[in-house]
């Protein structure tokens, strides 16, 4: 019987299916620490983004056949050598943009309207700073976006509703009425700027001392995607600096930041816990799309349509 070992725990429906699948066995491997599994027959892992699937734990399991993100970024997932050794990469493309473009808003209107002192004064008693945090209308502005996958799409979207000019920049250009432009010139033009771009090599650090003295000093920075996109030390020195206006994130590098971090405790720095795509309804979906998909290919079944990242470079091995 096929086994598939379980790295993170999944919400409850998705436990819930693999439980009852009469046809495969389900270990679970919660510290990422495999060596005890009997490894006989192990020919699926589902992880979500916590450890790393490494070359040394791939070839821990020998009949493994696919390694499944329950989510969407692969930047915890080797999968250069996945696809050398034949390992199928699945993970659920769009499945949580529509609720990390809501959260990307939130954290763009929060910062523009000081949202967060705002409501923090009224709560202490206090209503008389109301003249202080009055902010800014986000319409009229221009919103830079770094990567145009579909996360960047629905935050465009919702962006260009509310008033705001978009300008982006992608290795593609899309079939979309937004102006195209060099990663330069967006930074450039940008009142704000909001990263959609994954965690590749080629994407660590993009936003750092240089590219950031190209950018607006007013400009305000919102960061969904993944922590190591930016360097946090240069927005941290363009902000004490007042070379930058704000920055809020859902994501920070390491996670959880480290304690009595400087820049977290910032007044124009809004941090939330890797929680953008954490609602109910998406994290189920999240989770019940990737068991799914594994239960599906290890019956020979056909899986959701653009669920094997590495599907192209299998075919042409
Ligand atoms: O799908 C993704 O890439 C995410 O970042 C979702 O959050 P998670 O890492 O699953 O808590």
């Amino acid at each position: 019987m096929s086994k598939i070992v379980l790295l993170e725990t999944l919400a409850e429906p998705a436990m819930a299916i693999l439980q009852k699948a009469g046809d495969v066995e389900l270990l679970t491997a919660y510290d990422f620490n495999i060596e005890s599994l009997d490894k006989q027959n192990v020919e699926a892992v589902i992880t979500r983004g916590k450890g790393q699937i490494t070359p040394e734990f791939m070839d821990q399991l020998p009949q493994l056949k696919m390694v499944a993100r329950a989510g969407v970024g692969l930047d915890n997932v080797d999968i250069n050598y996945a696809t050398q050794k034949g390992i199928k990469v699945l993970n659920n493309p769009g499945v949580n943009s529509q609720t990390v473009a809501e959260h990307a808003i939130s954290l763009m209107l929060m910062l523009q309207r000081n949202m967060f002192q705002a409501v923090s004064k009224v709560k202490e008693g206090n209503w008389s700073w109301r003249n202080e945090f009055s902010g800014d209308e986000i319409y009229g502005k221009t919103l830079g976006v770094l990567g145009m996958g579909t996360i960047g799409q629905k935050v465009a979207k919702i962006a260009e509703a509310m008033g705001m000019k978009i300008i982006y920049s992608d290795p593609v250009k899309h079939y979309l009425p937004y102006t195209y432009a060099s990663l330069e010139d967006v930074l450039k033009e940008a009142d704000i700027l909001t990263l959609h771009v994954p965690l590749f090599d080629e994407t660590r650090n993009l936003i750092n001392e240089k590219t950031l003295s190209l950018m607006k000093k007013t400009a305000l920075i919102i960061n969904t995607a993944r922590g190591p996109i930016i360097d946090e030390k240069a927005v941290y020195e363009a902000l004490v600096n007042q070379k930058l206006g704000g920055f809020a994130a859902d994501v920070t590098n390491p996670e959880p930041p480290l304690e009595g971090s400087p820049f977290i405790g910032l007044p124009n720095v809004l941090i939330t816990a890797h929680l953008a795509s954490l609602t109910d309804r998406t994290y189920h979906k999240m989770c019940v799309d990737a068991v799914q998909n594994v239960l599906a290919l290890l019956r020979n079944e056909e899986p959701q349509e653009g669920c094997i990242f590495n599907k192209l470079q299998l075919t042409n091995a």
